[in-house]
């Protein structure tokens, strides 16, 4: 098992390892108290893993009720948010008690928005189930929903009192959806860890590695939350450094939505890094190798790297990034393999960038 202290304002410990839904209940009883706990979760997580953490849950004294929403992106908007707020009230939680996120991003982003924004802020634990919360959305506080206007538009920064990252949960995920996590990995590298770049391309993240080596992809989360707590305790709120962990996002947020969300945030975000790299490139921030290897890293990893949107739909959607301020954005561009820097962008030659990436990209398969 890894154990990793996040030290932020309001520090935090997470564990990684197998047979750790069981362990739910003592684990959040150490880490925050309480009397009662609801626990969050999706009609394809819930009936998979709901049971043991329940049962976890009533052995270490606490009142138990769950809240079960329709899995996927499109719910992860403003009328689930409420209904979260609703059952809560219902079930007569207080400041004291504690939600738990049980699921992928989507539920940890909800779940955590719901906590803290109930009564002003109560205890929140996470449970990450898909790959890619293990590996990003369960660490560092980052909660949201959706608006009709794009990503992750109502949030707020609210840390968890404890992570519990349970690597046997990840053996139930489709292909497609652990391919889709492999998109975060893929920009954790990219921006921070050459190393850890260079291995990938040896041997790729999958879930057949999963099935041959359990404790090699348990390093491999522990490596990729390593990272990530790195940037998050030196810039929580996201005034400087964290914006690096938007590599891919100002474009991959702008194709998930006029997508519908039709595509995975990481298959969007590894489209998003290719677009990037690929203008970057051709402007000469870095050498073609940086295209090219994320390319054909992203595709080894079974991510699509293209998609059939114009400019003027991508650039309309990425007009709502949060990096933006008035005419420019804060884009992260890469230099080499292991190193981005963060550029204010004038929106004009945001729109060229998105252009040039599109244009180079012609060629490669289109989604
Ligand atoms: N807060 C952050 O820092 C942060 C970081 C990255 C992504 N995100 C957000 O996370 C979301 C994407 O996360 P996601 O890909 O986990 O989405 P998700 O929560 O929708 O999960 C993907 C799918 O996998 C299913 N699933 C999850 N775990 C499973 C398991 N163990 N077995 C079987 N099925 C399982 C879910 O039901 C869902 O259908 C996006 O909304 C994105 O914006 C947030
Ligand atoms: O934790 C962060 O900071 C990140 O940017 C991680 C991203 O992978 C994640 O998708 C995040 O939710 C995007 O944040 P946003 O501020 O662009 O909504
Ligand atoms: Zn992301």
């Amino acid at each position: 098992m890894y154990i990793l202290d996040i030290d932020t304002k309001q520090p935090y410990r997470v564990y990684i390892g197998t047979m750790l839904l069981e362990q739910t209940g003592t684990l959040t009883r150490e880490a925050c108290g309480g009397d009662r706990a609801v626990i969050v979760t999706d009609t394809n997580v819930g009936p998979l893993y709901a049971l043991p953490v329940r049962k976890s849950l009533e052995e270490a004294g606490y009142a138990v009720d769950v809240f079960t929403f329709e899995a996927g992106e499109e719910h992860k908007r403003a009328d689930t948010y409420v209904s979260i707020l609703e059952f809560m009230a219902r079930h007569e939680m207080t400041r004291s008690d504690v939600v738990i996120a049980l699921g992928g991003g989507v539920t940890g982003d909800m779940a955590g928005f719901a906590a803290a924004t109930y009564m002003r802020g109560c205890s929140f634990v996470q449970v990450p189930t898909s790959l890619l919360a293990m590996v990003d959305s369960s660490v560092g506080g980052k909660c949201a929903i959706d608006l009709a206007a794009g990503k992750n538009l109502a949030g707020a920064f609210w840390q968890p009192k404890l992570v519990i990252a349970d690597i046997g949960c990840l053996a139930t995920l489709e292909r497609e959806q652990f391919a889709d996590g492999c998109g975060e990995v893929i920009k954790h590298a990219a921006i921070a860890d050459a190393d850890l770049f260079e291995e990938l391309e040896r041997t790729p993240l999958t879930l057949d590695l999963l099935m041959e080596d359990v404790s090699r992809v348990a390093l491999l989360v522990a490596r990729n939350i390593d990272i990530k707590r790195a940037v998050v305790v030196a810039d929580e709120r996201e005034s400087s450094v964290r914006k690096l962990l938007n590599f891919g996002h100002s474009i991959g947020h702008a194709v998930e939505a006029s997508e519908s969300y039709r595509l995975g945030h990481g298959t969007c975000v590894a489209i998003g890094m290719n677009l990037i790299a690929s203008a970057s490139a051709h402007r000469g921030y870095c050498d073609a190798e940086v295209p090219s290897r994320i390319r054909s890293l992203t595709a080894a990893h079974g991510l699509q790297n293209t998609c059939s949107r114009n400019v003027e739909e991508i650039y309309a959607a990425a007009l709502h990034d949060k990096k933006r301020r008035g005419d420019s954005i804060d884009l992260v561009i890469p230099h080499a393999i292991g190193a981005c820097s963060i550029e204010p962008t004038d929106l004009e030659e945001f729109r060229s960038i998105i252009s040039e990436g599109l244009e180079m990209q012609e060629g490669d398969i289109a989604c």
